[in-house]
């Protein structure tokens, strides 16, 4: 029992329990080398039997541990993640001065709660004969005379302790205070990544796992080179500086303890692995929860409207089961890691109280030595379990890593920036035999063949059937994608050679659903320009004013600074929503206008108001506009209308022209929309 209780204080404070441990490590020795046969019924013998025992179990261990391939292992490791290892380092390389200042705290702390183990042994040493007359010869060691320093001098040896303890609180600071800006700084850099990458890259991945790993897997990873590479560093120092004080306490009784070893690394090395695998499986089951709670709760009102609560309550049941499933085996990979390490453990300080207690009775050792060894044997046991955890954690880190990297060195299809900026940007576009197909439906091409001049300065608009691909066309023009085949050229030069950022901002757009961010409506107006903080206050008046929204926006008792979206007080309607992003596409006077569906959320009086400033807008600049509409009614001006079906322009020509083809895909979409008004009408 007394044994149980000495390993059970095997904690990571150790070096506050000592005294504790060196009095029941003293009564254990007692008990061995005077009373014989120990508690709970077992004796020398039987305890002799299971060492023999255990140096088969651990023979047959080594051939196990063999039999894993460890080869391949070590290859797949390569691979993958020793490069991320190295990312990780340089990670923290900026904060090199935060963590070495942590690390000398470690050593400081490290070096003291080291000695204090040997001063405790020559304290006890005070009470022997055998030592007391070692010193009567003149023969007292270095550690004896600070031992019996210390006990002449009690204040000394608390200054000593706190002085430890100071050093442990600094360093636990830096280090902590380091992970926080290692964390920082790569999510910073893992969000910057993926707002550079292109829209193909968004339609594969999903919003909900991109922020689970933005969140959780940059804090496993900045833990992994922080607090736990602390950690690490001092159960490495802890184990070799306690092994090599074992060594120079009691040589026979280090060769006693070093045969557990090869177990103990075995163990943590197989368990680590499959640990650092669940750990992977478990980060993603918990992203693709987070998607579905993200998704859900951002469209909650789709949800309520078609009745969906419970189907998605299921759904998220389902994911929380899968987090289970992960989770026991996990479970299992750590009770076993730890059960491993108990055994060994528990086994090592038997067979060392074992041992040592014969040599205490031979007279080749003290009772203070013995209680320094046992000390440094559970301080080198606790710290190989330190290191184990360190190997986890870092194994935990490398496993969030390899996603976090794989997003951070994501080479975007189409970059951010580079290119020409034209100094007079014309604005005629033309597509010339354009082949695309979105990179997520490969088998099914959008458009097999699109030949079509935007000329600049004119409107031109696009209609077609729902789902022909008009909202595309407006998306390759922004080259938010590339065409597979053909090329889209801007005053004859081709898309690509231009810089997507300046070529974005000299188009105005305003998409089918128009979103607001969650802020004014000034600074939502403003979002559209460069240099939000650099506009006037008169353009943004004066865009609101174009875009028929400033009756509206004065009406909300903040004006201008009324919140909106998510955080906002006032819920905008939709009609007021798509007059604010036209606002907001207006502000720099773009050169190039794509209004997508610009007024389908208008009821009829807002719509009215939204074209009539639009016309007036049109009538006066000389932009190149395109406008994707259904109600096609409302393009009867445009100069010129391209009907897209199948993949390719079928017709293009004037709305008189489009309407003097017999059996015209136009003519008939016209046709079915007059029906359907009149339909509507009853
Ligand atoms: N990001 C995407 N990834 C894959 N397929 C997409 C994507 N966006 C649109 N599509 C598909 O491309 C096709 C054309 O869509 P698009 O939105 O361009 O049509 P549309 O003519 O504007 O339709 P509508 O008039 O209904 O708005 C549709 O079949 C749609 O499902």
């Amino acid at each position: 029992m007394l044994l149980l209780k000495l390993l059970g204080n095997r904690s990571h404070c150790l070096n506050c329990r000592t005294p504790t441990l060196q009095l029941q490590v003293q009564r254990c020795v007692n008990i061995w080398s005077k009373q014989g046969p120990i508690a709970n019924g077992v004796s020398r013998n039987a305890l002799l039997l299971s060492a023999k025992n255990f140096l088969y179990a651990r023979n047959g261990a080594r051939r196990w541990l063999s039999a894993v391939d460890t080869k391949r292992a070590a290859k797949s490791l390569r691979g993958t993640t020793w490069g991320d290892l190295k990312e990780i380092f340089a990670l923290a390389a900026p904060y090199k001065g935060r963590l070495c200042l942590g690390l000398s705290m470690l050593a400081i702390s490290s070096s003291i709660y080291l000695f204090v183990p040997r001063i405790l042994g020559k304290l006890i040493d005070e009470f022997d004969e055998m030592k007391k007359k070692k010193e009567e010869a003149g023969t007292e060691d270095s550690a004896s005379s600070l031992a019996r320093y210390f006990k002449e001098n009690p204040m000394a040896m608390l200054g000593v302790l706190f002085i430890g303890a100071c050093a442990i609180s600094a360093r636990i600071y830096f280090m902590h205070t380091a992970g926080q800006l290692i964390i920082n700084n790569l999510r910073t850099k893992v969000f910057s990544a993926v707002m550079r990458q292109d829209m193909a890259f968004f339609d594969k991945n999903k919003v909900g796992e991109m922020v689970s790993r933005l969140s959780t897997d940059s804090l496993i990873v900045g833990y992994a080179v922080s607090m736990n590479l602390s950690e690490g560093a001092r159960a490495l120092v802890t184990f070799f500086g306690s092994g090599a004080l074992m060594v120079y306490t009691s040589l026979a009784m280090t060769k006693v303890v070093l045969f557990v070893i090869p177990i103990i690394l075995g163990t943590f090395y197989v368990f680590g692995r499959l640990q650092r695998r669940y750990t992977q499986m478990m980060q993603e089951a918990v992203a693709s929860a987070n998607q579905i709670a993200t998704e859900r709760f951002s469209n909650v009102r789709t949800v309520r409207m078609l009745v969906a609560e419970k189907k998605e309550q299921a759904a998220y049941i389902e994911r929380m089961m899968e987090i289970w499933r992960i989770s026991k085996l996990e479970g299992i990979a750590r009770g076993a890691m730890f059960g491993g390490f108990q055994f060994t453990g528990y086994f090592a300080m038997t067979v060392v109280l074992y041992y040592g207690s014969s040599l205490i009775g031979q007279g080749l050792l003290t009772y203070g030595d013995l209680s320094s060894f046992c000390l440094y044997a559970v301080f080198c046991a606790t710290s190989l379990g330190n290191l184990s955890n360190f190997y986890t954690e870092l194994m935990k880190g490398l496993g969030a890593s390899s996603r976090l990297f794989e997003l951070k060195n994501r080479v975007p299809a189409i970059p951010l920036t580079g290119g020409i900026k034209a100094e007079h940007l014309i604005g005629e576009i033309h597509f010339e035999s354009v082949a695309f197909a979105y990179p997520n439906r490969e088998e099914s091409p959008i458009f097999t063949d699109i030949n079509l001049k935007i000329p600049a300065g004119k409107i031109t608009a696009v209609v077609g059937p729902s789902g022909s691909g008009k909202s595309t066309l407006a998306q390759l023009i922004l080259r938010l994608y590339d065409p597979d085949q053909g090329r889209i050229t801007v005053d004859g030069v081709d898309l690509k050679e231009y810089d997507p950022s300046w070529w974005r901002r000299q188009i105005g757009t305003v998409s089918q659903e128009p979103v607001l961010f969650s802020t004014t409506i000034w600074n939502n107006i403003a979002y559209g320009a460069e240099k939000a903080e650099e506009v006037e206050n008169g353009r943004v008046q004066q865009a609101a004013q174009q875009s028929n929204s400033l009756e509206f926006i004065h009406d909300f008792p903040d004006g201008f600074q009324t919140l909106v979206g998510e955080l906002g007080s006032s819920m905008l309607s939709g009609g007021q929503k798509q007059r604010i992003a036209i606002a907001r596409a207006l502000i720099m006077n773009p050169r190039i206008l794509v209004m997508d569906e610009a007024t389908s959320a208008l009821d009829a009086t807002s719509e009215y108001l939204v074209r009539q400033a639009l016309s007036k807008l049109l009538a006066n600049s000389h932009q190149t506009v395109l406008i994707i509409a259904h109600r096609l009614s409302t393009i009867k001006h445009a100069d010129q209308i391209a009907v897209l079906d199948k993949g390719t322009i079928v017709e293009l020509g004037t709305f008189e022209d489009l309407m003097r083809i017999e059996d015209g895909v136009f003519k008939k979409l016209v046709e079915k929309q007059t029906i359907g008004w009149r339909e509507d009408s009853f």
